[in-house]
């Protein structure tokens, strides 16, 4: 018989987002994203950093003042889409941490994403949010928050050893 307390594929998909986003070195917000195709194969994962090139220790992570993170941050969600390299997105699902803003929406209309699955809204006041709502709502892109009664998943590098 098989065993219980496996994984669904949702809390897979936002556990690799959510893992992908511990790559970040954003000290405010890390975010990470996990596109999948309709067979629950993973296209393609990414989170918040800086373009090649451009080092962490010398661009700026701060949040205010001449020069913020803000002119040169990749977002999660872009990553991911560029990240899978012209790879077909079309019917694809994007699982994200954070609720998408709307230049990464306007991304995921275009390359066919069909659903957003995120898990939370921090900025859901904020007017990029709205009208990234606005727009995945216009192009008919699902958008669900992730619903689970698992708090948490332990990864043990040690369970083997
Ligand atoms: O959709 C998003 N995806 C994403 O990766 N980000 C990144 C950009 C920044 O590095 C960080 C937001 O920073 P902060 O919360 O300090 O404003 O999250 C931000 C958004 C916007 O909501
Ligand atoms: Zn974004």
């Amino acid at each position: 018989m098989k065993r219980n307390g496996y994984i669904s594929w949702d809390e897979y998909f936002m556990g690799v987002a959510l893992l992908a986003a511990k790559r970040s070195k954003d000290p405010n917000t890390q975010v990470g994203a996990c596109i999948v195709d309709s067979n629950n194969i993973i296209l393609s994962t990414g989170y918040n950093g800086f373009p090649y090139g451009c080092s962490d220790d010398l661009y700026p992570w701060e949040r205010e003042g001449e020069d913020t993170k803000y002119n040169y941050v990749v977002h999660a969600e872009l990553n991911a889409i560029l990240n899978a390299r012209g790879k077909n997105l079309k019917g694809a699902r994007l699982y994200v941490d954070l609720f998408p803003c709307n230049e990464c929406a306007k991304a995921i209309i275009q390359s066919g994403i069909a659903e957003v699955v995120y898990l939370y809204n921090k900025y859901a006041d904020s007017e990029a949010t709205r009208a990234s709502a606005r727009m995945l709502q216009s192009a008919g892109v699902k958008l669900r928050q992730f619903k689970t009664d698992t708090e948490t998943i332990v990864l043990d590098f040690k369970a083997n050893a």
